[in-house]
């Protein structure tokens, strides 16, 4: 599978085309618009979030709540987009002479991608490069993914994302029963934490950043069940699916870093700590008796659950700004205020389980034959039943 996105962040819509779904796969927009819904959630969010209400229009693909097998093509209109129409438009502005597009950008942001775009693009107004690389464009990344989150569904797989740190602050409590009550506990948490004590601490830190003009990040963590063994491949370098998961982790904007399973720790520990024990019993076929590699060895999934941590750097946009140069006059400023959020961890936690969905999805449309989704069902259920008996 593949998908495209377009859209600016205060242009008219958001748009993704979906392509490589299996046919007859139920799909209605408001299983779409739920996921819309938590990424908009989060604590720490500026006030683009009020104004926005995200919901998707299918524009092609589905019939009778079927897919079809065609392209799927989704569309979510930037409501703020009414207050933008002069400074966004796609005509050429009716300017008097020597009147310039008002709320130009020439003091880049140190963080954002706003100085390098120029470099790249030639853009000499800065918003022509913030438009795009906004994180705006995750919205509609997450469609894409609520989309695969439905195809791993309905195949007996689960995604799931919580929060375990922020602006320094650990949750001690990384155990949960099932995903059901991960997810019930994550969803109720405004910072998507399962530690009520480390939710108070970083609600607090979010506070006093924004009070302090700054900007904090953290750590995300997203936990697939349910993947049978052999997914991806150890062949060839573009065929790791880890690889590929790592990839779209630090694809989401402000993302730096990632890890699978006990990550970075295993560069600290003896063989004998780090790799999973195997086990076998006649109804469970092969397991593990830890999962430290967080689900991965030679590219390919193990069968256990699939643990990957992606690190969010703190939002570059501060209302206390850091020193920049004017890309007109050359002299040094403060860069350019943009509104913006104190802390996106919460939000991009649901970013990342939509990324990691869609790899997984991919993957397994990839590898098993996926043209109908009844075939495809019962050809994942042959997979678990061969390495059950294996
Ligand atoms: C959900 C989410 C919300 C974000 N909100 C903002 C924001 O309000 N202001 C800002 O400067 N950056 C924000 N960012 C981060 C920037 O988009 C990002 O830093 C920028 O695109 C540069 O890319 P890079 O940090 O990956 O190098 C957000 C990121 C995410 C995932
Ligand atoms: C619009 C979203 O996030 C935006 C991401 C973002 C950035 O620079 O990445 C800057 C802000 O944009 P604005 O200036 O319009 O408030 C965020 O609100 C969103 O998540 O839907």
């Amino acid at each position: 599978m593949r998908y495209i996105t377009a859209g600016e962040s205060h242009g008219p819509q958001l748009t993704t085309i979906i392509e490589g779904l299996p046919a007859g796969m139920p799909l209605v927009a408001d299983e779409i618009n739920e996921q819309l819904a938590r990424r908009q959630k989060g604590y720490g969010r500026g006030r683009r979030m009020q104004i926005e209400k995200d919901t998707v229009q299918i524009t092609s693909g589905v019939r009778h709540g079927l897919t079809l097998g065609s392209p799927v093509a989704l569309v979510v209109t930037n409501d703020d987009w009414k207050h933008w129409t002069k400074i966004m438009g796609q005509e050429p502005p009716d300017l008097e002479d020597g009147e310039e597009v008002k709320r130009k950008i020439t003091r880049p942001r140190p963080g954002h991608a706003d100085l390098n775009g120029g470099l790249k693009y030639g853009h000499r107004d800065l918003r022509n490069v913030l438009e795009r690389s906004s994180a705006r464009e995750t919205t509609v990344r997450v469609a894409a993914g609520a989309v695969a989150k439905k195809l791993l569904s309905l195949l007996g797989i689960e995604v799931a994302s919580h929060v375990i740190e922020i602006g320094g602050i650990k949750s001690e409590v990384r155990k949960y029963e099932s995903m059901d009550s991960l997810k019930e506990i994550a969803e109720n948490s405004p910072v998507r934490c399962l530690d009520a004590n480390a939710e108070k601490a970083m609600m607090k830190a979010i506070d006093e950043a924004k009070e302090n003009g700054d900007s904090i990040g953290g750590i995300v963590e997203v936990i697939v069940e349910g993947v049978p063994a052999g997914v991806g491949s150890y062949v060839h370098f573009d065929r790791k699916l880890d690889a590929k998961l790592a990839a779209a982790i630090v694809s989401i904007n402000a993302f730096k870093g990632v890890e699978f399973g006990i990550g970075f720790e295993a560069a600290r520990k003896p063989g004998s700590a780090v790799h999973d024990e195997i086990v076998w019993d006649e109804k469970k076929g092969y397991s593990r008796k830890t999962n430290r590699l967080g689900g991965f060895e030679g590219g390919m999934t193990t069968g256990m659950p699939i643990v990957v941590r992606g690190v969010m750097k703190p939002i570059p946009t501060l209302y206390k700004p850091l020193q920049s140069v004017d890309i007109d006059s050359k002299e040094p400023f403060s860069a350019s205020i943009e509104r913006s959020d104190s802390c996106a961890v919460p939000a991009a936690a649901v970013v990342a389980e939509h990324v990691v969905a869609w790899e997984i999805a991919s993957a397994i449309v990839e590898q098993f034959y996926a043209d109908r989704l009844d075939t495809l069902i019962s050809t994942i259920e042959q997979q678990r039943t061969f390495a059950r008996e294996f």
